[in-house]
């Protein structure tokens, strides 16, 4: 039986819901087809089941390819705009309305009042012709951007520590530094109070020292809020050190889900066995590929196989 089964909260997760709670949200045989050259497309999601209580911080693993992304931009409503791209299965957010298949007004609402997205690359994401404050007030309230929220934009600002906030809110991203602009995505994502935090490796276009600098600043942002988080990564000690569960994917599965220390220290599945010990053999940091052999791989891939084969089977 493929170990994504059941999700269980961490007993002693910060923040964890217990085990009666209704679940912030909740992705329940989540399946994304994407369009490419050729004619069915690629699925990039298969089966996901994953579920966040409220403040509750979730990671996400695996491999470059693996549908990490594709999974985060799904449960924010942020798949590419094309008729190609197939969604299947469920996604709800607690006291909403089943979320695979709804209107992009409808998933404008939930993003607006419940879902703060943060991204690997800011400039795509932030922009270039708007000032920085004002990008964040819109964030605030997209109604009102002007004098009323001003001290509220400086005071986000401060809160993810960014310094001489009055000169900031009136400079383009382009003015910022790579760490700054990550900081502003932060303001920008915690600006409007989120339900729900998505991440996606949000630090790993930065130098290490920075990185551990921003880290801090979305974990302490995320605790003070009592967000919850989903923190997309390929880096295991990131994902490690920030979050109460872990899921595992692998070609598109969750192959293995578990309290952040049960998989770091106890992991199950072969795929996550041998993730951990590549971490250790990295020999390119600066690339995704990871050093597992291609014997273990093949291992790996029949093992994963035939717990699909499994699944559809019970299904
Ligand atoms: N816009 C897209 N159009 C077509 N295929 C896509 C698109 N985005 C992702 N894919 C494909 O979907 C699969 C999953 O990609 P995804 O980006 O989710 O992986 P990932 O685990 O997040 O990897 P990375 O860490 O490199 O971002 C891959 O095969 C990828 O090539």
């Amino acid at each position: 039986m493929n170990t994504n089964a059941t999700l269980e909260n961490s007993p002693t997760g910060a923040g964890a819901g217990g085990a009666g709670d209704a679940p912030l949200v909740e992705a329940q045989n989540l399946r994304v087809w994407l369009p490419t050259g050729r004619r069915d497309g690629i699925q990039a999601v298969r089966n996901v089941s994953l579920r966040v209580a409220a403040g509750e911080r979730v990671g996400i693993v695996g491999e470059s390819g693996s549908g990490k992304s594709v999974t985060g931009r799904a449960l924010s409503g942020l798949l590419p705009t094309n008729p190609r791209v197939r969604v299947e299965g469920s996604i709800r957010f607690r006291d909403g309305e089943e979320m695979v298949g709804a209107s992009a007004k409808d998933w404008n609402d939930v993003r607006s009042r419940r879902v703060g997205m943060i991204f690997q690359d800011p400039l795509t994401f932030l922009n270039p012709v708007m000032r920085i404050g004002r990008q964040v007030a819109e964030s605030i309230d997209p109604r009102r951007v002007d004098l009323p929220v001003r001290d509220e934009v400086l005071r986000v600002l401060e809160t993810v520590g960014l310094t001489d906030v009055e000169t900031l809110v009136d400079r383009y991203p382009h003015e910022l530094s790579g760490g700054m602009r990550q900081r502003v995505l932060i303001a920008i994502a915690i600006a409007k109070r989120p339900d729900l935090l998505i991440a996606d490796e949000p630090t790993t276009a930065l130098d290490a020292t920075v990185q551990r600098r921003v880290l801090a600043t979305l974990d302490d942002a995320v605790s003070r809020l009592g967000t919850s988080l989903v923190l997309i990564s390929h880096d295991l000690a990131v994902v490690g050190s920030m979050t109460d569960r872990i899921s595992v994917m692998y070609s598109g599965r969750i192959v293995e889900s578990g309290t952040t220390n049960e998989v770091l220290t106890a992991p199950k599945h072969p795929y996550t066995q041998a993730l951990l010990r590549s971490v250790r053999s990295l020999t390119d940091p600066d690339t995704e590929l990871w050093s597992i052999p291609p014997s273990l791989r093949r291992e790996i891939d029949e093992h994963v196989a035939l717990e699909a084969k499994e699944d559809e089977y019970e299904a």
